[in-house]
């Protein structure tokens, strides 16, 4: 953690209690899910945890990491509910490996059904952690994990007016982790066919989440009127990819039915 970091007076009062809740988030919580997956791909236990999210201390870029965010909605009155059509964050998937938002009673936290398009609610879990996949893990797995598309929305009628906290940690792999299956070598994936496509660049993480995030809040991509975003090519991949779940899905085919924008990187 940056000591120098500009923190707000209440942050940096609970800055050693912050960091303890966050470490164990990695080094607990994280690394059962990484063995979680290491069972799912038929890898050795600690696998993925060894190899994307290992920490080595004094060394930022290149060790295992992530970000916390604090969360604080209020309750929008109905003119700006108008203007943003009871969407209060749009639909996105998020850059890193995976994400833990803690559950709260409000019902606003929406995920996308692949296969339908649907938006669902996701309910709450008390003392419960809502685990979503990130774009680096779908990569990392040739697809086979889907990043998973998510939104924030307007609660229903009876909780209407009530504040909404969460608090997130993005797990982030290490900055130079490559994101492919390749390195894997999971016999599941390959019995699976799930291999790196010919169209993807061979590119770090640093590479995917530093143009990510140039992207957000730029007009070229968000001045859409329909709920889904511009699609952006980034390195042989979409930027978003809502539509990947149709099992004809490629980039010739998205290139066919969709306009892709091409932002040079
Ligand atoms: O508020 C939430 O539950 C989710 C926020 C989110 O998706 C994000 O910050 O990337
Ligand atoms: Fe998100």
């Amino acid at each position: 953690m940056k000591k120098e970091n500009n923190y707000p007076d209440i942050v940096k009062e609970y800055l050693t209690e912050i960091a303890e809740y966050y470490r164990f988030l990695h080094q607990d919580t994280l690394r059962k899910i990484c063995n979680l997956s290491d069972i799912v791909l038929e890898l050795p236990e600690g696998f993925i945890y060894d190899k994307f999210y290992s920490v080595t201390e004094g060394e930022l870029e290149n060790s295992g990491g992530g970000a916390g965010r604090f969360m604080l909605y209020d309750a929008m009155d109905s003119e700006d509910q108008k203007k943003v059509d009871g969407t209060w964050l749009r639909g996105h998937s998020d850059s890193g490996g995976f994400t833990f938002i803690t559950s709260q009673p409000i019902l606003s936290l929406q995920i996308r059904d692949y296969y339908t398009g649907k938006w669902n609610f996701v309910g709450h879990t008390p003392n419960g952690l809502i685990v979503n996949i990130g774009d680096a893990m779908e990569f990392i797995t040739g697809g086979f994990f889907k990043s998973s598309i998510h939104r924030v929305v307007n609660p229903p009628d009876d909780q209407a007016g009530f504040r909404r906290l969460v608090l997130i940690y993005f797990c982030k792999p290490k900055g130079d982790a490559i994101l492919d299956p390749t390195a894997l070598n999971s016999s599941k994936l390959q019995r699976l066919g799930y291999v790196k496509p010919k169209e993807w660049e061979i590119i770090d993480f640093k590479a995917w989440n530093n143009e990510k995030s140039r992207l957000f809040g730029k007009s070229k991509v968000n001045d859409t009127q329909s709920e889904e975003p511009k699609l952006v090519l980034l390195y042989g991949r979409l930027h978003e990819r809502w539509h990947q779940a149709e099992s004809n899905f490629s980039l010739e085919e998205a290139e066919k039915r969709f306009e892709i924008l091409k932002i040079d990187v």
